[in-house]
C-alpha cells in the first residue's frame, strides 16, 4: 500500500492513499470509497461526478474538514489535518455569501483578517488581487450591488490571499453568463501560468473540457476515469484522415479498415475513418495509401467531448447503488 504521507518525490501537491469515507447513522452511506489520487504542481485539475457521487466530501476530506474513515491524504507533502498544510491552500467554496453592506475591499479584508494574514500583508495584497480578479474600479462599491460574476470573482480573491500554492474551487462560474464564465476561466489561466495548482470542481463540462489539464470521474464514491482531457476524450483507436480519393482497388484493398465518408467534399478531397488496433496499424495504412499515390493531408484522432464521454461513463450503470444513496436530482 502507498503511504500518502511520505515526502512526494515526485512534488505530488496532492496525495491521497486508500481515502475513504461512510457516513455513519442507521442507513450507513460510502461516500467516498478507497481513492488513490495525485495532483502535480501546476495541473489544472477537474473533478468531475453527477449528484451524490462523493465530490464535496472528498473535497472537505482534503481540507480536513470531515475526518477520514480509512487511508490517508496529503497537501504540499503534509497529512491534512497537519493545520501547517493548509496554510498554502486556497478554497472558494460552493455558494459562498459574502455581506451586501461591505465593499469588495472591505470584504476582502474581513476574510483575509479572520484568516489570519497580517494587516502588512492584507495592505499589500488587497489592491494587487481586486486588480487580478478585475475587480480594481468595483473596489470600493458596496457587493449587494455585484453581479454573480463580480462575486464569484472577489471569491476567488479571496482564496488567493494567503498566496496559495494549491487552490479548490467549488463550482466557480455557478450562476455566471457565458462573458463572467469566460473571466474566471482566464483567471484559473492565468492561475495556471503562474505555477498555482487549481482542483477545480464544476458540472460546467465544456469550462472544464477547455481550462483542465487533467480530470477525475467519481461515480457512487468509486474513481471510475482519470487521466489527461485529451487521452480520455479520444474514441477508441479511431482516426480520421482526409486524402485524396481513394483508387477503387486501394479502397477495396483497405476496405475493412478505411471507411470513406460517401459525401463529396467541395475541395476534392475525401475523409475517411480508420479504426485499428494501434499506431503501428495506421502506419501501415498511411504507407499503403501513399505507395497507391494518395496525398496524406490530415490525419487526427476522433474525439468526443468531455460532456458525451462523462453521459456515457455516468449513464453506464456499473457501479452498484451505495445502501442510503442519495440519487440525480433528489440531491
Ligand atoms: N453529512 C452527511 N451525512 C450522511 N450522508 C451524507 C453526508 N454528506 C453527504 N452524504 C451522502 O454522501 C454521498 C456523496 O455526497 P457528496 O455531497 O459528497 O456528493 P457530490 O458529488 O458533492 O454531490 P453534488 O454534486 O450534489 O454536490 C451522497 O449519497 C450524500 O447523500
Amino acid at each position: 500500500m502507498t503511504d500518502a504521507s511520505a515526502p512526494p518525490p515526485d512534488g505530488a501537491v496532492l496525495r491521497t492513499a486508500g481515502l475513504a469515507k461512510t457516513y455513519g447513522g442507521r442507513t450507513p452511506v460510502e461516500a467516498l470509497r478507497p481513492l488513490d489520487l495525485e495532483v502535480g504542481p501546476g495541473e489544472t485539475f477537474g473533478l468531475l461526478g453527477p449528484n451524490g457521487a462523493g465530490k464535496t466530501t472528498l473535497v472537505k476530506l482534503l481540507l480536513g474538514l470531515v475526518r477520514p474513515t480509512a487511508g490517508e491524504a496529503t497537501l504540499l507533502g503534509r497529512p491534512v489535518s497537519d493545520a501547517d498544510a493548509r496554510r498554502e491552500v486556497g478554497y472558494l467554496p460552493e455558494g459562498h455569501r459574502f455581506p451586501p453592506f461591505l465593499t469588495g475591499r472591505e470584504t476582502l479584508d474581513l476574510f483575509a483578517r479572520v484568516g489570519g494574514v497580517d494587516a502588512d500583508r492584507r495592505a499589500r495584497r488587497a489592491p494587487a488581487l481586486l486588480d487580478l480578479v478585475r475587480l480594481g474600479g468595483a473596489a470600493d462599491r458596496k457587493v449587494g450591488t455585484y453581479s454573480k460574476g463580480m462575486l464569484q470573482r472577489l471569491g476567488i480573491a479571496q482564496a488567493l490571499m494567503n498566496r496559495p500554492r494549491l487552490v479548490f474551487l467549488d463550482e466557480p462560474t455557478d450562476g455566471v453568463d457565458p462573458v463572467g464564465r469566460r473571466e474566471i476561466r482566464e483567471l484559473i489561466e492565468t492561475l495556471r501560468d503562474d505555477g498555482v495548482t487549481v482542483f477545480l470542481n464544476s458540472h460546467l463540462l465544456s469550462e472544464v473540457e477547455r481550462v483542465c489539464t487533467r480530470v477525475a470521474i467519481l461515480k457512487d464514491g468509486a474513481l471510475v476515469r482519470e487521466g489527461t482531457v485529451d487521452d480520455l476524450t479520444r474514441v477508441g483507436r479511431a482516426w480520421r484522415l482526409l486524402t485524396t480519393p481513394l483508387p477503387p482497388p486501394t479502397a477495396e484493398a483497405l476496405g475493412g479498415v478505411v471507411d470513406p465518408d460517401p459525401a463529396p467534399r467541395a475541395d476534392g478531397l475525401a475523409l475517411a475513418h480508420v479504426v485499428v488496433p494501434d499506431r503501428g496499424a495506421l502506419g501501415a495504412v498511411l504507407d499503403r495509401l501513399r505507395a497507391d499515390g494518395v496525398d496524406v493531408e490530415a490525419v487526427e484522432p476522433v474525439r468526443q467531448s468531455l460532456e458525451e464521454l462523462f453521459v456515457e461513463v455516468v449513464t453506464h450503470d456499473d457501479a452498484p447503488p451505495r445502501p442510503g444513496q442519495r440519487r440525480g436530482l433528489e440531491a
